[in-house]
């Protein structure tokens, strides 16, 4: 099981938490944790196994008291599979090298669904075996009603994670409010450098020297969400747009699988608009 939580800063924390389970026998496997001095706050990620029999809900409904005692948002939860969508437009690379992992169990998913402003003839050669694919095309003016369609596939499929695997689509504030914590995109730059779309060349017309991909949360303002995982790889002025797509590419499949896998085990914890992430 996985402990996650954060709570303000203050004396006894780790005591109170390793007693908790101390007297549950469960055994900690791993454990980090962080003081953040600006905000007096303090994080926590904690892997443990209970003893046989012990079931989730009752030590949910014990360290409630302890939750409440320090004032701590917190998540436990097993380690079983989570429910997630993803979307995707015409660029299939992030799509097929997320669908590789979950298939040799690097990613503790179920794939709810596939889902394209495309048509499958359109969005390149992944196989996508017997998962649900659904086609929502968006015209500007019917926007409302598409994403009324994609939220209602979520709520039906029970998704708890949505993950834009270079989905071209602008979320509306709605949408990303409804999402909010539980959707992550992958923006094909090094933010906060290039936003909005094309920004290969505009880091080829801009003469960098680095390129990167960023993988973020998605929040109503565009490429502006909480960051959980970034990488780069050095260019040089060899490099046309075409060789920035091909050498993104690479960079953009790793950081959003690590970003996704993260999330999926707890390693990640909102605060203040960025992340603290408990990494592997
Ligand atoms: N509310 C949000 N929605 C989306 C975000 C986000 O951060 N907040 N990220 C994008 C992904 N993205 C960059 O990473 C991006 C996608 C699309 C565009 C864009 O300008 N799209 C045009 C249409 C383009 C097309 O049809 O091909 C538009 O929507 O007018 C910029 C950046 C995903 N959604």
């Amino acid at each position: 099981m996985i402990l996650a939580l954060s709570c303000p800063d203050r004396h006894g924390i780790v005591a109170a938490v390793s007693a908790f389970l101390f007297q549950r026998d469960c055994n900690i496997s791993d454990a980090q944790q962080f003081g953040d001095a600006a905000t007096e706050t303090f994080f926590m990620r904690v892997v443990f196994e209970p003893v046989e029999g012990d079931a989730p809900e009752a030590i949910r409904a014990a360290f409630a008291e302890v939750g409440d005692r320090f004032g701590m948002d917190w998540t436990l939860r097993g380690t079983e599979p989570r429910k997630v969508m993803i979307l995707t437009s015409k660029f299939d690379h992030c799509l097929a090298d997320l669908l590789y992992r979950w298939r040799i169990d690097e990613l503790p998913m179920d794939v709810t669904a596939i889902v394209s402003n495309h048509p499958r003839n359109q969005i390149g050669h992944v196989d996508l075996g017997a998962l649900p694919f659904h086609h929502l095309p968006v015209q500007a003016s019917e926007k409302a009603a598409q994403e009324a369609m994609l939220l209602k596939l979520i709520a039906e499929t029970g998704t708890e994670l949505v993950v834009l695997a270079r989905y071209m689509q602008i979320l509306s504030d709605d949408l990303a409010g409804q999402l909010a914590g539980r959707c992550i995109n992958i923006h094909h730059s090094f933010l906060p450098g290039f936003k909005g779309a094309k920004p290969y060349h505009q880091a080829h017309a801009r003469g960098v020297k680095v390129i990167g991909a960023t993988a973020h949360y998605v929040t109503a303002d565009l490429d502006e969400g909480p960051i959980i995982d970034q990488d780069v790889e050095r260019i040089s002025h060899r490099d046309t747009p075409e060789d920035l797509i091909r050498k993104g590419r690479d960079i953009e499949r790793r950081v959003l699988a690590r970003a996704v896998r993260y999330h999926l085990e707890d390693r990640v914890l909102m605060h203040h608009g960025k992340t603290v992430v408990f990494g592997d």
